[in-house]
């Protein structure tokens, strides 16, 4: 303490000189005055400033508005104070390093061992000087609930959970700064979410870096906050987040609005939070992450038809029956009186319930329609009218239609109910096509009772997702149509009595033609035969005989089943057989037996590399001739699997299915398991693109195009439009090229299946790689004596060809995967792959998997058949 006289002579400096000391009740304290006078020999002691609007934040806004309490800032707790124990209490030394200074800062001083199910102390690594620094943190004001169950938003423990107080003293963001230049989560996370300055410092990151401990090991994966986006490993996160109340945030973080680009991963478990945690704490941490007040959505985050939504009306629209499911920010259009509801600009995307009051007036370009067709006072998009159009709703120019949420409309003043426009199935099944909604199927018509639905929780029924689309195509005969065919076996309905009738008739017609297209190969191979032979034999007499004409010769055929064989081909030359068969199948099987089982057709068989368009399935239904032709003939799924034209009858199929992608943790959703994500597979032949790829427009919200190649089909030969013949590799190039470079799947992840593998190995030996001219430096590393080892370098070396024409293209990477559709395995495995792919997509913002992403793409070599991107 100094005594009077110091001050005095203090003072006395500090004043201009002969300046007179003010009296003492003229001394005003609160004002400091500049020290002008000598260095002082002793410490003196400093105050940092306080920032306002830091100090007391965050107050967790769940716990207030459950309590119902005035809010108020917590004291501040003087021993976890920075500034109360380094800077004034005596630690007089800056932290050694940015690993150092953020464990300084760490507010939460317990770890939960998941096994014990036990805090611990955390004693960091035992370092001496480390934990001087820290040691009286460990009693702080932040202490985690014992086993950890974390607290549902609204929960107040008294005494136990972090209602956390974080200082910022314009010192600490000069600290915060870690040596490679980015930020500690501690100075991030006291921004605004959103504002400029927290999205530049989350792209400085380095993503892979531990924000707590500094561990840079990419292989090992990181937790992000859901807040500021700092990145912990697995020894930190339980240190950096706690016990988790509102999920995944940093403890400084609690409270914060979440960043919205992880809206999507809300609820969703991470691979190394579920090795961290034991599947109980899983459980709950996922449930408050999903459920507290902090992470739902804020109205001012939705304008719908063009007005800021109020609390109540956020309230009304994730309360009633039929909710937008997933919603996000941002702005849409709603039609209250058809329950549609849309992007703004875009068509609609959602029946939602009706009757809603939310938002402002419905405007006419709510959704940029262009169609001069109104629906409830909107113009309506060129796809709505298309599918009205297809639902036989007259609908000339101007003309304003009224649609109600049962689907039923009438013309504007008419007073007329003139239909349903969701009535018929096929008009359901081309929305579907289309990616217009539908309204929910309700049995027979009955509402939906909103009190049905009262006790449901929001997040309950955002958890419904949406359809996810695949688009399958492929060149005729690349084996899309098997790969469809599997996955409907793997993972669809059954076939019904009238499609597998359809399917017998379809087996049935192909017999024929492919007898049909044998028999012609047969008589060409005798027309060769025999004058051949005429030529050998005028060689050696000089005479020719018709006895010598008539000469059998081994695809020579008797009298009976010549009449046979001209006939067929009569009918398939007029096109005729539908009028046919399979009316007369039972009535012929025993001749077709007959003749296929005859020498003379056996032999031309030999041969049938030499027939186009005779595919190696032939002969699986041509040995069962009789079999197949009887009534009874059911085919089995090996029969569907193999023949062909059973799924297209018009260049398009598709079918619905779910995956059971839950992941391994899944057992703890025992009680109330997870919906199944939901699947649409588009299956499209080039056929079906002949009309210039135009209506590929429909399929602009797909997911992931699959686009399937027969490797196998490098030595063949294609007819082009022109009536050229083109090598089918390179037409399959060309269609592959035509899709990617198309507007619709500009930013829709592409993987190419490159099918036939087993085909293509087979084919190694007889025919090289570089017959197709796109292949002609291919050069396998060194000579291979067997078909598997120059089959595979022949595969990596095709997929990198289509990933550069890829990337050429579009820039991005291309996935590539090999199947052999026939073997289920191996289509199962692909659609795994898909599965993660869209997953992969979905995340791929806030890489949570980013690592594991890079795991198994790069691990071609432990995982042959799929190539990510290098
Ligand atoms: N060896 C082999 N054959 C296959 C494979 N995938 C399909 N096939 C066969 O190739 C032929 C053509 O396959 P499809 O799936 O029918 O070809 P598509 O042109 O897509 O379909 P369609 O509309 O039926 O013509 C069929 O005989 C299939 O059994 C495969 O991986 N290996």
């Amino acid at each position: 303490m100094a005594s009077e006289s110091t001050w005095e002579n203090m003072l006395r400096r500090m004043l201009p000189a002969g300046a007179p000391l003010p009296d003492e009740e003229h001394l005003d304290y609160s004002i400091a005055i500049e020290y002008a006078g000598p260095p002082v020999t002793y410490d003196v002691p400093r105050v940092d400033p306080l920032e306002i609007s830091a100090a007391g934040a965050p107050i967790r806004t769940s716990s207030i508005a459950s309590s119902g309490a005035i809010p108020v800032a917590m004291p501040v707790h003087n021993r976890v104070s920075r500034f109360s124990r380094v800077r004034n209490g005596g630690f007089n030394r800056e932290p050694r390093s940015p690993v150092e200074s953020q464990r300084s800062s760490s507010v939460s001083r317990t770890q939960f061992d998941s096994r014990s199910g036990e805090v611990e102390r955390s004693d960091f690594s035992g370092e001496v000087a480390e934990r001087e620094v820290t040691a009286d943190l460990s009693d702080s004001a932040v202490p985690v609930v014992p086993n950890s169950a974390p607290l549902r938003s609204g929960d107040v423990v008294e005494g136990k959970r972090p209602i956390t107080v974080t200082f910022h003293t314009p010192r600490d963001s000069e600290d915060d700064h870690d040596y490679d230049g980015s930020l500690s989560p501690r100075s991030v996370a006291t921004e605004p979410v959103g504002s400029p300055f927290a999205s530049v410092r989350s792209q400085q990151k380095k993503r892979w870096i531990c924000s707590r401990c500094g561990n840079g090991n990419r292989l090992k994966e990181k937790e992000a906050c859901l807040v500021c986006d700092s990145r912990y490993c697995s020894n930190c996160v339980l240190k950096a987040m706690g016990s988790m109340p509102e999920g995944r945030k940093c403890v400084s973080c609690i409270g914060m609005p979440i960043d919205e680009l992880k809206r999507s991963t809300l609820g969703k478990c991470s691979r190394m939070l579920s090795r961290v945690c034991s599947p109980l704490e899983i459980k709950q941490i996922m449930r408050a992450e999903k459920e507290c007040a902090a992470n739902q959505l804020r109205p001012e985050q939705l304008i719908v038809n063009g007005r800021q939504l109020r609390q109540e009306e956020l309230g009304e629209i994730l309360g009633c029956p039929i909710p937008p499911q997933k919603l996000k920010p941002g702005r849409y259009w709603y039609d209250k009186d058809s329950g549609l509801w849309g992007k703004e600009g875009e068509k609609p995307d959602k029946i939602i319930s009706s009757k809603l009051n939310i938002g402002g007036k419905l405007p006419m370009e709510a959704s940029n329609g262009n169609t001069r067709v109104y629906m409830n006072g909107r113009e309506i998009t060129k796809v709505e009218l298309r599918v009205l159009k297809l639902a036989n709703v007259q609908c000339p120019r101007d003309t304003h239609f009224w649609v109600y949420d049962d689907g039923s409309y009438e013309e504007e003043g008419q007073n007329n109910i003139k239909g349903n426009i969701w009535g018929k199935a096929s008009t359901r099944l081309i929305c579907s096509l289309f990616s217009l909604p539908v309204p929910p199927n309700s049995p027979s018509g009955v509402k939906e009772n909103a009190t049905n639905y009262s006790t449901r929780s929001v997040p309950e029924y955002l958890e419904h997702g949406r359809v996810q689309k695949l688009l399958l195509f492929g060149m005729e005969g690349s084996g899309t149509a098997t790969l469809f065919k599997q996955a409907k076996f793997l993972y669809g309905n059954k076939f019904s009595t009238e499609e597998m009738q359809d399917i017998k008739l379809v087996i049935q017609s192909n017999m024929y033609k492919y007898l049909s297209i044998l028999l012609e190969g047969r008589e060409q191979f005798e027309e060769e035969a025999e004058k051949e032979f005429t030529s050998l034999d005028g060689e050696g007499s000089g005479s020719e005989t018709a006895a010598d004409e008539n000469k059998p010769t081994i695809y020579s055929i008797n009298q009976r089943l010549k009449h046979f064989s001209n006939w067929l081909l009569d009918i398939m030359a007029t096109g005729d057989l539908e009028n046919f068969f399979p009316a007369a199948t039972r009535e012929y099987a025993p001749m077709v037996d007959e003749i296929w089982k005859d020498p003379a057709v056996q032999e031309a068989y030999k041969r049938r590399e030499e027939l186009h368009n005779l595919p190696d399935v032939a002969k699986y239904f041509l040995d069962r001739a009789i079999e197949i032709s009887s009534n009874e003939y059911e085919p089995s799924e090996k029969d569907i699997l193999y023949a062909e034209g059973v799924t297209q009858s018009n260049g398009v199929t598709f079918m619905d299915f779910s995956f059971d992608d839950r992941s391994p943790m899944s057992e703890i959703y025992n009680d109330n398991p997870p919906p199944l994500t939901k699947y649409q597979l588009i299956c499209i032949n080039s056929k079906g693109l002949h009309d210039g790829c135009k209506w590929l427009e429909m399929f602009e919200d797909v997911r992931v195009v699959i686009f399937c190649v027969a490797l196998s089909d490098y030595d063949q030969m294609w007819p082009t439009g022109t009536g050229e013949l083109r090598n089918k590799m390179l037409a399959s190039r060309d269609l592959f090229e035509s899709l990617v470079r198309h507007s619709c799947f500009k930013n829709t992840p592409f993987v190419l299946l490159l099918n036939k593998y087993d085909a293509f190995e087979d084919k190694m030996n007889k025919a090289p790689l570089s017959t197709c001219e796109w292949f002609g430096d291919f050069c396998p590393v060194r000579p291979h004596h067997n078909n598997h080892a120059l089959a595979q370098q022949a595969y990596y070396y095709i997929a990198v060809r289509f990933k550069d024409l890829y990337y050429s293209i579009t820039g991005q990477k291309l996935f590539v995967g090999q199947t052999r559709a026939r073997d289920r395995a191996s289509v199962d495995e692909a659609f795994k792959y898909i599965r993660e792919i869209i997953k992969w997509d979905d995340e791929k913002d806030d890489d949570i998997y980013e690592i594991n992403q890079e795991d198994s793409f790069y691990s071609t070599e432990t995982s042959p058949p799929y190539i990510g991107p290098e």
